[in-house]
């Protein structure tokens, strides 16, 4: 019997929230020009992360009842609840612990509240994992003909791809031991097109192929492996020889081993790691043969930290609560039904379709924990890519389109790109985001407009013509997630910062962000479509 979860709506905040956002809503204009906005920021020790959320379209009074909704609705006791290992996977029964994958985020000598089975499991296969990585790299582990590899393919789809290939995109070009001439590639679509693409260029003799797959059954991955085996096969790379190219990762090394990975490349994980939070576990396998191990325990430290935060920071000044809760007040109370992320490293270019997942696969759901139907909106349609391409390509409609989209930007203080004018490339890039964010929120009226039209030298009769279509209503509620650099460390605080986000939205709208039947019935049909 499912415990009874009560709808987030009967909470007295929400009430108190719903009568707030029905009386008259000052413009992001006005709520700016008003004492106390800088209030509206926060940082987490210890992460380079910090949040400005001075542009959401909301007062101090209404970010104190999102605070009290957090509490209402539970959000500390689901949270350690998490973190001490219980079942809150109700539907499959199962805990939710990949933060323990990323080490114990209390003082030396404690205990991890997961206990010390999972830390136990937990370090073995992570040594395993950053040796095998290291070994690799050398070029100390050899492939059948005796030469060091020079390539890894990781074949792979939703959670074991998306994670390790946005963060193989972001950290591998700027980390300097990375040097190394081994090249991690990404095969995820079943198209043929994708992996003859990908293997073509290719030399079979110095090539490792990671087949990464939580159940081992995925149609698409096997498809995949069976293809790139048989270009082993046509390679010359034949039966025992085959073993020193493959790789398998897999919550079910079983099945793997029936298949004939060997064991000793067969790194697992456990159903208490779901494959859209799973990048931390051995599915970041690839990931640290990008980058080498010591930067991949860097990023797990960095989750570390965000992990920390979460559990000790107050409410109000607790980054993933920030974003939760703003993406709360947008979607339930100004019914804004989407959220943008607009991410200005390019580095980051694979961060929005990685965080599509986590979120529209966790949070998209339309009963809650007990089975009843959700009576409030529950997870937004998250989009986005780089910012500053997308400025040039879909921003005209949030300032002029008939949406209101609320934006998260993503920003760097710093850059260390090897490039003489690097400091002015990033420069722009910045100015870019800090106009875009203004612009979004304060817009510019039929008033303003006129005068700038006037100021240009435009004819005054003339330009009033045309005013309404130069005008920008902004309102547009944004904030701004600043690194102050795009390091491994920093990177897993910032994906880190959005499970957690995604946790305690699940936890406001009492649903289980943590199974995705969703995707089943596609999956049936199709086997039943194959069976004739
Ligand atoms: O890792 P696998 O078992 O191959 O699963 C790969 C992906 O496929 C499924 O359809 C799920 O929706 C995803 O959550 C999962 O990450």
């Amino acid at each position: 019997m499912n415990a009874p979860v009560p709808s987030p709506t009967t909470l007295p905040a929400w009430q108190q929230l719903a009568q707030l956002a029905a009386a008259p809503q000052p413009h992001l204009r006005e709520r700016l020009a008003q004492p106390g906005r800088a209030a509206l920021q926060a940082a987490a020790e210890g992460t380079g992360i910090r949040i400005d959320f001075t542009r959401q379209a909301f007062d101090e009074a209404i970010w104190s009842a999102l605070t009290t909704l957090a509490r209402e609705a539970g959000v500390e006791s689901q949270r350690d609840a998490m973190f001490a290992g219980q079942a809150i996977n109700t539907s499959e029964q199962r805990a939710v612990l990949h933060v323990a994958l990323r080490g114990t985020p209390c003082a030396k000598g404690n205990a991890a509240p997961w206990g010390t089975v999972i830390q136990g499991l937990v370090q073995s296969e992570l040594n395993r994992v950053c040796e095998f990585a290291d070994r690799v790299r050398a070029g100390d582990l050899k492939s059948s003909t005796g030469a060091a590899f020079t390539d890894v393919v990781n074949i792979g789809i939703g959670g074991s791809d998306l994670g390790p290939r946005m963060a193989a995109d972001a950290l591998a070009p700027l980390c300097s031991d990375s040097q190394t001439g081994l090249r991690v590639h990404f095969v995820s679509n079943p198209d043929a097109w994708a992996v003859y693409h990908t293997l073509r260029g290719l030399n079979p003799t110095t090539t490792l192929l990671i087949v990464a797959s939580k159940t081992f059954t995925t149609q698409e991955t096997m498809t995949n492996a069976t293809t790139a085996r048989r270009w082993l096969d046509d390679g010359g790379i034949t039966g025992t020889a085959q073993s020193a190219h493959l790789v398998a990762i897999t919550a079910a090394p079983r099945k793997s081993a029936a298949a004939g990975y060997p064991e000793a490349h067969t790194f697992t994980f456990w159903d208490w790691v779901g494959g859209r939070y799973s990048v931390w576990s051995a599915l970041g396998l690839p990931l640290a043969l990008a980058i080498g191990s010591t930067a991949f325990r860097e990023f797990l430290a960095g989750g570390q930290a965000m992990d920390a935060h979460f559990r000790s920071a107050p409410l109000a000044q607790n980054l993933p609560v920030i974003l939760a809760m703003s993406g709360v007040w947008n979607r339930n109370f100004l019914n804004c039904p989407t959220q943008l992320l607009a991410c200005y490293p390019s580095r980051l270019v694979r961060f929005a379709p990685f965080v599509q997942q986590m979120d529209m696969e966790s949070n998209g759901k339309r009963v809650r924990k007990d089975g009843q139907p959700c009576d409030s909106g529950t997870g937004p349609i998250l989009w986005g890519g780089l910012g500053i391409d997308g400025q040039h390509a879909y921003f005209q409609l949030l300032h002029q389109g008939t949406h209101r989209v609320p934006v998260e930007f993503i920003g760097v203080d710093t850059e260390d790109t090897p490039l003489p004018l690097a400091a002015e490339h990033h420069r722009v890039v910045n100015l870019n985001l800090r106009a875009q964010s203004q612009a979004l929120a304060v817009g510019r009226d039929e008033a303003a407009t006129l005068q700038a039209l006037i100021a240009e030298g435009r004819d005054p009769e003339q330009a009033a013509e045309f005013v309404s279509q130069r005008s920008f209503p902004g309102n547009v509620p944004n904030s701004v997630i600043w690194l102050d650099a795009l390091t491994p460390h920093r990177l897993g605080a910032l994906i880190a910062l959005y499970e957690h986000k995604v946790f305690v939205q699940a936890a406001i709208w009492g649903i289980n962000a943590y199974d995705q039947w969703g995707v089943e019935l596609g999956k049936t049909m199709a086997k039943a479509m194959e069976n004739g």
